[in-house]
């Protein structure tokens, strides 16, 4: 691309901090917008979307999965979309809305947190968009309103051959970066007023931040969720010039952004997120600044004063202890509470509301940020209370998740020893004056942080966890270890630390850790070679040592191997009560497990279980998950039955309709398709031996069984599903599992 002669070519920025950025990526640089990092991607590279191109500058994790389950919905269109964790970005077809700067000039659509931009959304925003500028010559910088809440940021490409082509390219806002002098008229119609409407103490928290600084505390500490704590930093900044800066960033980057602090009027505070730690050298430049040294590259002629620092954290004592001393004061923004979410909503939504979506929408927000909320609240508005249950169901995807409710005793068949077990450290009835339907029970946990359920695949540790949470009325974050795990210094054990700070603000609450083994391995095994796991063990340490003295967070952790999981872990007072969740031993076992699964089934007659499972493999060879293959293809070969019937007789319907809607025929033929599928991913997820907990859809899966398809399963169905099943374990690895468990019963 020629640069345009009046938009000279500004050196194009890398952000990412080690790995080179793949080729055709476009990043949009951080400070286009105070929370936001984003990667842009060509319109060319959406059907090739693999999660490896996502880097973001802060969120790295957060991002790389949210956009890894996002994009794919947004395919095909909008041309290009952009997410952060807590901004959504659509390009829409610059080069045809602005044709007189084809080249130069990208249209950016905000939209105001999480909601999925369907498709139909995202063109309804960019058809606005296109609206709101036509007939303007729009310059990079500009920043358009276009309804409440979405805005359209007009942001300069620069790079060889613009857009359209492969080549590794920054893009830059051409003007200043920030709310307040990009637009001022902005600042109160943007994120601020939006915030601070919605969230009445977030002013609160505004306002003692403003104390603070008009007092000169010169290093202050501002925990809280991260996103909250950005959240108050973007309401502030509408006041106050704000310069954000990397704790991992380069010196000279660092160096900049004071110097541009102290350039403006007043001067501009500092503000540097400490979540993934902060490098020392960083630390000192900071502290420096904040009494007065001048960082590198300031002439005296340019004056300014010292330098207000903020650092953002979860918890001020997580702070480097460098800071930490130096802490002039503090503002702890708490996590929002059931009241606030429900207030917020009803707020946001006003008069559209039933009360009963207020009150589902607060609960199925459990353990969101702010922001968060509030764009569920707009999601409603926009779109309705289903649209918000799928917009939780695909942020769920990327991100740590409460569930609340879900599976119950009822839908584990057997299993009823380590149910007993489980149960006497998580005393449900330990306070009678509360029910467990209310949603406010007090989990008793005997002051055990957690067990640690190991035992061969499939045979439903993870729905036990499940299972306490249902019946606990607790919420339930599940997380499988080696998503936790990051390549980049500092990330493992954030993650980590994100894990507990969600738990403590959805509590009480489970904690489901899958494939611990992978995530804490021995310490002092040299597998990594950066250590990751070692600093993670000591990390996950010194969170069940808090959690230990709270009793509203449970732990629950799982593994195939727990020989492998570091001893730390497993010391007294922490994970130190291992149960064995075998496979089913005998057909009575299976039996039951097989009647739980098909509670919801409409069964054709009487099923006689024992005789289905005399034409399957013997036990123990079966695991649970094994049964829920065999009751899956049960329903299958009642669907097809059913479709094939249906079929012959679909001539004779008397009214000739065919209305899909209606048609149980096209409904049991869509449904066998999706089992089909289903089906294939079971399959090949038993063979990994890796079982993804899967049990996210499980309560809908069950539903599907039973709803109106009309498909009724029989006997024979039953037995012919029987006879196709093939055990994922041999006899040699149930043999190991075996062994195992007695080397860990007897200590040998
Ligand atoms: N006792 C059981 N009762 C009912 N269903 C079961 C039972 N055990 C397993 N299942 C079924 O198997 C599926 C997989 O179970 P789950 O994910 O809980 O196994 P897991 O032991 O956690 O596996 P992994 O060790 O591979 O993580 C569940 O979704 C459920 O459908």
């Amino acid at each position: 691309m020629t640069p345009s002669p009046s938009h000279p070519r500004p050196t194009p920025t890398l952000l990412s901090k080690t790995a080179p950025l793949p080729a055709s990526t476009f990043l949009l640089h951080p400070s286009l917008h105070p929370a936001s990092h984003f990667v842009l991607i060509p319109a060319a590279q959406h059907a090739t979307l693999q999660p490896a191109p996502f880097v973001s500058i802060n969120s790295r994790l957060a991002t790389l999965r949210t956009t890894e389950h996002f994009l794919p919905t947004l395919h095909p269109v909008p041309p290009v979309a952009l997410l952060s964790p807590s901004l959504w970005l659509s390009v829409h077809r610059p080069i045809s809305i602005l044709p007189s700067q084809p080249s130069a000039v990208a249209l950016v659509v905000l939209a105001p947190l999480f909601p999925p931009l369907r498709a139909p959304h995202a063109q309804a925003v960019a058809r606005l968009a296109a609206k709101a500028l036509r007939g303007r010559d729009a310059l990079p910088g500009d920043v358009v309103p276009v309804s409440r809440g979405v805005f359209v940021v007009v942001a300069r490409v620069q790079g060889e051959g613009g857009i359209s082509t492969s080549t590794k390219v920054a893009v830059q806002l051409g003007g200043a970066p920030t709310v307040a002098n990009v637009a001022p008229e902005l600042a109160a119609c943007a994120r601020a007023k939006w915030m601070a409407e919605e969230f009445c103490r977030v002013k609160e928290f505004v306002a003692e931040l403003d104390a603070c600084v008009r007092q000169r505390a010169r290093v202050i500490a501002l925990a809280g969720l991260e996103k909250d704590a950005a959240d108050v930093i973007d309401v502030y900044e509408a006041a106050a010039p704000v310069v954000r800066v990397d704790g991992h960033e380069k010196l000279g980057k660092v160096g900049d952004a004071l110097i541009a602090a102290r350039q403006t009027t007043p001067p501009g505070v500092v503000v540097c997120a400490a979540e993934g730690g902060v490098d020392t050298a960083v630390v000192g430049l900071l502290l420096n600044s904040a009494v007065g040294e001048k960082p590198m590259g300031w002439h005296e002629a340019e004056g300014g004063d010292e330098t207000i620092v903020i650092f953002t954290c979860e918890e001020v004592a997580n702070l480097p202890p460098a800071v930490l001393t130096r802490v002039e004061a503090e503002v702890i923004v708490p996590a929002v509470t059931e009241g606030e979410r429900m207030q917020a909503v009803s707020q946001a939504v006003q008069e559209d509301a039933a009360e009963t979506d207020i009150q589902e929408i607060a609960r199925m927000s459990t353990g969101f940020a702010r922001a968060e909320v509030a764009g569920l609240a707009s999601v409603y508005v926009d779109s309705g209370i289903k649209s918000c249950r799928e917009a939780v169901k695909l942020f769920g995807k990327g991100k740590l998740t409460v569930d609340v409710g879900g599976v119950k005793w009822g839908d584990i068949g057997g299993l009823s020893a380590p149910k007993e077990e489980i149960l006497e450290l998580v005393d449900l009835s330990s306070d009678p004056t509360k029910g467990h339907s209310d949603g406010d029970v007090v989990v008793n946990t005997n002051r055990r942080v957690g067990v640690l359920l190991y035992g061969p695949p499939g045979t439903g540790k993870t729905l036990l966890a499940r299972a306490v949470a249902g019946e606990c009325g607790c919420s339930f974050i599940s997380v499988k270890g080696p998503e936790l795990l990051d390549m980049y210094v500092g990330e493992s054990e954030k993650n980590v630390r994100e894990v507990f700070a969600r738990a403590a603000t959805a509590a009480p609450c489970v904690v489901f850790f899958d494939e611990l083994d992978a995530l804490a391995p021995a310490r002092g095994r040299g597998a990594d070679s950066g250590g990751v796991s070692d600093r993670v063990v000591s990390q996950l340490l010194s969170e069940f040592d808090v959690i230990a003295s709270r009793n509203d967070v449970f732990i629950i952790a799982a593994s195939n191997r727990p020989d492998l999981v570091d001893p730390g872990l497993l010391r007294p007072g922490r994970l130190d009560k291992m149960i064995y969740v075998s496979m089913p031993g005998s057909r009575k076992e299976q039996e039951a497990i097989l009647k739980a699964q098909t509670r919801k089934f409409q069964l054709k007659g009487e099923i006689d279980f024992e005789e289905v499972l005399e034409n399957a493999p013997p036990p123990p060879t079966l695991s649970g998950a094994d049964l829920y293959s065999l009751a899956a293809g049960a329903w299958m070969h009642a669907a097809k039955e059913l479709v094939g019937s249906e079929l012959d007789d679909e001539e004779t319907t008397a009214d000739g309709s065919n209305s899909v809607e209606d048609d149980p025929v096209e409904l049991a033929v869509k449904e066998a398709a999706d089992w089909a599928e289903r089906q294939e991913f079971r399959r090949e997820w038993l063979s990994e031996a890796k079982a993804d907990s899967h049990t996210n859809g499980y309560a809908e899966e069950r539903n599907s069984f039973g709803n109106q398809s009309g498909v009724q399963v029989s006997q024979m169905d039953f037995v012919a599903a029987a006879k196709e099943l093939k055990p994922s374990l041999n006899s040699k690895q149930l043999q190991e599992y075996e062994e195992l468990r007695v080397r860990i019963e007897t200590g040998v």
